[in-house]
This record gives C-alpha cells, sequence and structure tokens, in this order.
C-alpha cells in the first residue's frame, strides 16, 4: 500500500529587488495578518531599517537581540507576549531571522523576514539553527510567511557578507554529496527533488561567479536569489541536508572554539574545500570549489579566516560529535587523516 505523505511548507510573498522594503506592509496586508506587528532585529539592522519598518505601521513594538540562542528566544517571547504582539517581522541577518522564525512558533504567530544581508540561506527556510552547550540544533520551525529582501540594503552591505552568501550556497555542493553518502550508507532519507535543487543552485550561482562582485546591486540580486531557492530546497526535503552536511559541523564546532572569529558563510566554505578532498580525493573536485570560492572573494584558508591551523584539526577531528548526522566524516575523522586533508587543499 502507498503511504508515503508530505508536507511542504513554503513563504507566500517573497518579494526581491530594488527599494521592495517599501512595499513591506503591502506584503503583509496580502497575508490577512492582523493584530500589533512586532519587529525583531539586531543593533546594526535596526540603525539602518529599523525606522523605515516601523513607519509603515501603526503602533509598532520592538525588540533587540545580539545573539541566537535559547534565552534570546526566550527574551523575544516574553517580550511579544508583553507587547500583544500579533506577528513578527525578523529585520537582520541570520542569527535575528533564526530566533524569529523559532519565536514565531512558539508564540504560534505568523513571521515575515526581512534580510539586511545577504549572507545566509536561512531567510526562507523552515529550520532555525541554534547552538546550546556542546551541540547544535536545526530546529523545525515554520518558514516566513513572506520574505522582503530589498537589494538596494543588501547591496550597501559589508562585501564579505555576500561573500558569506556565496560561501554558504558554494557548500550546497559537499552537503549534498554527505546526504547521498548517509542515504546510502544509513538509510536516511533523501529527497530528489530537496537534492537536485540545492545542487542546481550552487551550480547557477558558481557559473554567475565572474558577474558578482563589490559595489553591484544585480550582484546583491543574484546571491539572494540563489539564497531564497536554496531555503525552499531545505522546505522541499523537511531538513536542511541539502543544504548541511560536514563542513556545517566543521563551522558549527568552530562557533564553539573560537565564537564570533568568521562568518557562517566562510567557515563552511572552507569547511567544504577539506570535505570535498575527503569525498573525492587528490584529483577529486575539491580545486572547483576553492576557484569559487576564490573567485566570489570568499576565504579559502585557516589564515583568510583567523583561524590558526591547530583550532582547525581540533575542528575537523571532532566536528562529527555535534550531533547525529551522519557525514563522509563517519564517525570521526584522525588526527592524521585531518592534516594531510587540510594540508594538502592548502587549508592550513
Ligand atoms: N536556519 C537556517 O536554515 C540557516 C541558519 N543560518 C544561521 O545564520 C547565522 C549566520 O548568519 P549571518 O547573517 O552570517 O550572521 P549574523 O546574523 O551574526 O550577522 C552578521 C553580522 O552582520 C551584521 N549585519 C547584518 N546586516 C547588515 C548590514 N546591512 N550592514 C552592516 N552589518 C549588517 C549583523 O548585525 C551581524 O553583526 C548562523 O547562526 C547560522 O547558523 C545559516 C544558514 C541557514
Ligand atoms: O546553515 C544552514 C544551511 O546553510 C543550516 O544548517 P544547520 O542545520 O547545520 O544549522
Ligand atoms: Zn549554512
Amino acid at each position: 500500500m502507498f503511504d508515503k505523505s508530505t508536507w511542504i511548507q513554503l513563504p507566500r510573498n517573497v518579494l526581491v529587488g530594488h527599494g521592495v522594503l517599501d512595499e513591506l506592509a503591502d506584503a503583509v496586508d496580502e497575508l490577512y495578518l492582523t493584530g500589533r506587528p512586532f519587529l525583531v532585529t539586531s543593533p546594526t539592522p535596526n540603525d539602518i531599517a529599523g525606522d523605515a519598518v516601523r513607519a509603515q505601521f501603526d503602533d509598532p513594538a520592538s525588540v533587540t537581540i545580539e545573539t541566537a540562542s535559547f534565552e534570546s528566544v526566550e527574551r523575544v517571547v516574553a517580550a511579544a507576549e508583553a507587547a500583544d504582539a500579533g506577528y513578527l517581522v525578523a529585520l537582520g541577518g541570520g542569527k535575528v531571522i533564526d530566533t524569529a522564525k523559532m519565536a514565531s512558533d512558539s508564540l504560534d504567530c505568523g513571521f515575515v523576514s526581512v534580510p539586511t544581508a545577504a549572507s545566509h540561506d536561512g531567510i526562507v527556510s523552515g529550520r532555525s539553527s541554534i547552538p546550546e552547550g556542546d551541540t547544535r540544533h536545526s530546529v523545525a520551525a515554520d518558514p516566513p510567511l513572506a520574505v522582503v529582501a530589498d537589494t538596494a540594503i543588501l547591496a550597501e552591505a559589508p562585501w564579505e557578507l555576500t561573500t558569506a552568501g556565496c560561501a554558504d550556497i558554494i557548500s550546497n555542493y559537499t552537503a549534498v554529496k554527505d546526504w547521498q553518502l548517509a542515504h546510502r550508507l544509513k538509510n536516511v532519507e533523501y529527497s530528489e527533488y530537496g537534492g537536485a535543487l540545492s545542487q542546481m543552485t550552487a551550480e547557477m550561482l558558481v557559473d554567475s561567479a565572474e558577474s558578482i562582485k563589490p559595489g553591484l546591486e544585480e550582484s546583491a540580486w543574484v546571491v539572494v536569489k540563489a539564497l531564497v531557492s536554496s531555503g525552499v530546497a531545505m522546505s522541499i526535503a523537511g531538513t536542511s541536508r541539502p543544504a548541511s552536511g560536514a563542513e556545517h559541523l566543521f563551522s558549527h564546532q568552530l562557533d564553539r572554539l573560537v565564537p564570533g572569529r568568521a562568518l557562517h558563510g566562510h567557515q563552511v566554505g572552507v569547511g567544504a574545500i577539506v570535505t570535498e578532498y575527503l569525498h573525492s580525493g587528490e584529483k577529486g573536485e575539491w580545486r572547483d570549489i576553492r576557484d569559487a570560492l576564490g573567485e566570489v572573494g570568499a576565504p579559502t584558508t585557516a589564515g583568510e579566516l583567523g583561524i590558526d591551523d591547530e583550532t582547525i584539526i581540533e575542528a575537523l577531528t571532532t566536528a562529527h560529535t555535534i550531533r547525529d548526522r551522519y557525514t563522509i566524516l563517519g564517525d570521526g575523522l584522525r588526527e592524521d587523516a585531518a592534516r594531510e586533508a587540510a594540508g594538502f587543499t592548502g587549508v592550513i
């Protein structure tokens, strides 16, 4: 008997382009959301666009957070309840969006995603990535009801945020390989559509790499469209697997070892060089990943991340412990193998 079923949740309105922030209130109106809008943001995004958002609504309330954590989620939930919020508007980078996404799930209300940086593919996804102690949770949460990505704002953001977004997409190559491996070895459920969309998104971004240049709003457009597409792949799959494999485990471990040292996207990009080497060997496609990262101006070495070689080795050898997700790291990379892989690829 056929007994499969799936529930794919996607945003209803996705607005991408120059000046679309001014259409935020219209996009919200279209969703029939009611009650008081509650803005979740962090200091810099609030300075950049907080007033422009508040000006579009009657009687908005807001809270400012600094980190993505369960404490931040609780703070947002408490502040939103106290303000009698009807729905949330997340304005900022990945940490703000992840926090608001989880808080809206907890509050059982809708939320709208307003990214101020094209730095990560959680803009649209139905997951929140939240660290806790020695582990990292990929928490299922409803995706945003609408996304309003203003390329004028994204293009003004520091360039490294955009190169981080590119690297988060380029890492889809290795994430999909890890997912397929886990499917073959551990019978982990694999979505052909989710995998193909994630891979195609990375291919399209790499094909456009030479047009991704600082100071061009067109670049923000190309990158944010890829980030949306990658988030949709996660929603189709119902897991972050299409966009998060061993290179993400490595990055999450770096976040524990040297918090705040480098951007998420930059860390996963460097991780992908090493994990691609582990997948396909000396003559494999790790050079393609390294060259694609280099072409968009993302880091390709530990030095460019500002992280010392020994920390890279520690992250590589312990990354498998961070979460129960089978990848090319298996039950752990031996230290000599980690040195060989990171050394051969020029990461250290
Ligand atoms: N839920 C999901 O599916 C995904 C979640 N993530 C998570 O997202 C986070 C990474 O996101 P990021 O945006 O890289 O980090 P982030 O949220 O820490 O932002 C990086 C910095 O950029 C600043 N910023 C944002 N917009 C700016 C602007 N226009 N001008 C100047 N500064 C600006 C922020 O204030 C922050 O200081 C990680 O925690 C990662 O795990 C990443 C990918 C997918
Ligand atoms: O960063 C992500 C995808 O790019 C989300 O992945 P995680 O599930 O590893 O948090
Ligand atoms: Zn990521």
